[in-house]
């Protein structure tokens, strides 16, 4: 099993983050994780902050000499603001003063979707400024560095993973677009929204500065896929070990995610049968799916061929013309408090997806093969897939059913073996 915590605060002086359960072996330098940190501040749209703010990595624990040695990784993440917000965020009490003026003035107008009044009331606090420092994405930081280091382990298992913006507001990619590998993340990486397509990318930057010129922001998904992985990760026989449930939860719980789509997810629900799954064919090779429709899950559990699952942002919430709320400290009619914020954050977003896939994935792949080295779950993963009988055996590759026989035949020509051992895991 792998767990990971974090903790810190949006303009506190810097974000911890642990992850407990990764095994031995597994080759990380620091640059792997500042990489991914970097990645996570790209994105046209950001705000001002980014461009001011660091990420200061310090990795405290659970490296040794370039490699994992097994015990809980400990990182911290300095938040070079901290020196401005050393009052506002002081852990003694301060004078009555820092309230006054400035960064200090207490957040009574909360922002209409951000946490900022629920969280309020739900915490006894009568101001939103110790609210929204935890719910702030800040924390994301945290998150991706942690991710980038799941991203190490699954790289040992030659599991790789990529994420791309698929729409900004409007603004989509045709759904027949190329789906992504890790060889296009350079491409991806390098451009402004994180769009393959130049024509799409450019058609979003416009909108952004649209957006951003009337005083407004917007919202978008992205998709996530991995390669590389085997066949029944995850499982059907309960709720919480379905690897799609699991995903789906993972994403969500990133800030400002509103939607999970597993596949072709929401695009399926309005198709007919015969045109919604992935047929089955087999090929010299082995079974092969005919098409991509599932996003490589099947009754909670990969199937072997490559996952995609698109999750989707709403608009920041610290709209620069603000909306109306209510100033809890005098009851009166107000405008929300808005200081400076992100117009689109959805290229960041998707990097924070990699990351909370990459973690999910590692968790599931410890929860099947185990492994206190990496060597020994590499064994454990080996091992099991050679134990699938070869009649029952798939590839990731998409089937041509034009030069395929339907995989019906096959069975029937080869049914199961006679002993339960030669299939069972
Ligand atoms: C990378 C990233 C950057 C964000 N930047 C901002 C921002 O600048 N201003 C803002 O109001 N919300 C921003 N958000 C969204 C808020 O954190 C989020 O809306 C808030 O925590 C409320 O949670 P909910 O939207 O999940 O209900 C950002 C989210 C992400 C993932
Ligand atoms: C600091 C980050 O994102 C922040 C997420 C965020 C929010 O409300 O979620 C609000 C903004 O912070 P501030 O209000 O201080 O400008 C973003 O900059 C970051 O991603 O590193």
């Amino acid at each position: 099993m792998l767990r990971w915590l974090t903790a810190g605060e949006s303009h506190g002086p810097e974000l911890l983050a642990i992850l407990e359960g990764l095994p031995a072996g597994v080759r990380l330098s620091l640059d792997h994780v500042r990489a991914d940190l970097a990645r996570r501040k790209l994105g046209y749209g950001r705000g001002a902050r980014m461009k001011f703010e660091q990420d200061e990595l310090h990795l405290s624990a659970g490296v040794r000499h370039g490699l994992t040695i097994g015990s809980p990784i400990g990182l911290r993440i300095g938040n070079t603001e901290w020196p401005k917000w050393t009052e506002v965020m002081s852990p003694d009490p301060v004078d009555d003063a820092v309230f006054e003026t400035g960064r200090g003035q207490r957040l009574t107008r909360p922002r209409p979707g951000h946490a900022d009044l629920t969280g309020m009331q739900k915490y006894g606090f009568d101001e939103a400024r110790p609210v929204l420092e935890r719910a702030s994405a800040r924390e994301t930081a945290a998150r991706v560095a942690l991710g980038a280091i799941a991203k190490r382990f699954l790289a040992e298992l030659g599991i790789e993973t990529v994420s791309h913006t698929i729409a900004i507001g409007e603004v989509e990619v045709p759904d027949d677009a190329r789906v992504p590998t890790l060889a296009d993340l350079e491409a991806i990486d390098a451009d402004p929204v994180r769009i393959l397509d130049p024509e799409t990318s450019a058609r979003a930057v416009e909108l952004i500065d649209e957006i951003r010129k009337d005083g407004d922001t917007i919202g978008g998904s992205t998709e996530v896929v991995v390669t590389g992985l085997p066949s029944g990760i995850g499982s059907y026989a309960h709720w919480d070990r379905r690897l799609d449930a699991k995903v789906a939860a993972a994403l969500m719980s990133i800030q400002a995610m509103k939607g999970v789509e597993i596949g072709d997810g929401f695009r399926t629900t309005r198709r007919r049968g015969s045109a919604a799954h992935d047929p089955l064919y087999a090929t010299g090779d082995g079974i092969a799916r005919s098409s991509d429709r599932a996003g490589g899950i099947e009754g909670g559990m990969t199937t072997g061929t490559r996952l995609r699952v698109r999750v989707g942002m709403k608009p920041i919430a610290t709209v620069p013309h603000a909306l109306h709320t209510v100033d809890v400290a005098t009851g009166g009619d107000a405008t929300a408090h808005h200081q400076r914020s992100d117009v689109c954050a959805v290229p960041a977003s998707g990097v924070v997806a990699e990351a909370m896939v990459a973690l999910t994935i590692a968790d599931a792949l410890l929860d099947k093969f185990g492994g206190d080295s990496v060597g020994e779950t590499r064994r454990n993963l080996e091992a099991y897939v050679r134990s699938i009988p070869a009649h029952l055996r798939t590839t990731p590759e998409l089937a041509d059913p034009a030069s395929a026989r339907p995989a019906e035949a096959e069975v029937d020509e080869s049914p199961m073996g006679d002993s339960l051992s030669e299939w069972r895991v």
